[in-house]
């Protein structure tokens, strides 16, 4: 029987040279859903997300052990190029980085054109199915040719998510997307997961507990490496089993 899950992590741990940052973790993360990865500054969540499209293969010192399974292909098997693999697994980060140089447009199809897509019909249709799935069509559709850094803070964001989709990845990875967004984005960027959910998977790590509550599907809770709790999350929050878990999310400490 095929696994009902797109990603399987087997006894996870990541090391920053002597130092263990993340412990011997198992996950399955189904298709089609928002995850929220949670837990108290330095606990080894954005470890254990980078580790998820190979991002410590550039940090030094640092090593991953234990599987990561990709539709059931380990990602850091020998035979896994890790530059075709990251077209799979997009990532958005904290602060958003368009490239500067770069109009709107080229922001977006950037990852089409490094493939060798020249076809201006085609990056075209893909830029403005990304730019509709990052909500973000009709606020630049004018100003397509314009310089990407001419935006606001929060559409840069929904920018860089345009830019993630339009390689089509199976899965998003998204490190504390609107931490360095006023209250406004943030809810464009948190309403935008519910039809984000319907095109890939995403991994969102969250500092905000309400956030996590709102968009997410499951919870995981992560406490110096451990992963502490794992469940759906309505569960997670409302019927932790963990007395940990119980603790943070009625924020005894965070
Ligand atoms: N490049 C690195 N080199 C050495 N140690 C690191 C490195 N990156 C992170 N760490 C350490 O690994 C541990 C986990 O950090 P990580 O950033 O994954 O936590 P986090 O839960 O995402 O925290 P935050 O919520 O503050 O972003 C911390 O003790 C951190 O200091």
């Amino acid at each position: 029987m095929t696994s009902p899950f797109l990603l399987s992590a087997k006894d996870v741990s990541i090391y920053y040279g002597d130092k263990q940052a993340v412990k011997n973790v198992n996950l399955d993360v189904r298709p089609g859903t928002v995850n929220a990865f949670i837990g108290p500054s330095g606990c080894g969540k954005t470890t254990f997300l980078r580790a998820i499209n190979r991002m410590h293969d550039l940090t030094p010192g640092a090593r991953v052990t234990g599987s990561i399974l990709l539709d059931g292909q380990d990602i850091y098997s020998p035979g896994v190029d890790p530059v075709a693999m990251r077209r799979r697994v997009g990532m958005v980060f904290q602060k958003p980085n368009p490239f500067p140089t770069m109009s709107v447009f080229d922001n977006v199809v950037s990852g089409l054109k490094l493939a060798g897509v020249r076809n201006r019909d085609h990056l075209m249709q893909v830029a403005e199915r990304s730019l509709r799935g990052a909500a973000l069509w009709d606020e630049v559709k004018d100003r397509l040719n314009t310089p990407a850094t001419g935006l606001s803070g929060g559409q840069q964001q929904r920018l860089c998510i345009a830019r993630a989709l339009a390689v089509e990845p199976e899965i998003l990875l998204m490190d504390e997307p609107t931490s360095a967004l006023d209250p406004a984005s943030t809810a464009k960027i948190e309403d935008l997961m519910g039809e984000l959910k319907k095109v890939t998977t995403i991994i969102i790590v969250t500092h905000n507990m309400h956030q996590a509550a709102r968009v997410s599907d499951t919870t995981s809770f992560f406490l110096v490496g451990d992963l502490v709790e794992h469940g759906a999350t309505d569960q997670v929050f409302t019927n932790p089993r963990d007395e940990r878990t119980e603790a943070y999310v009625s924020g005894r400490f965070g």
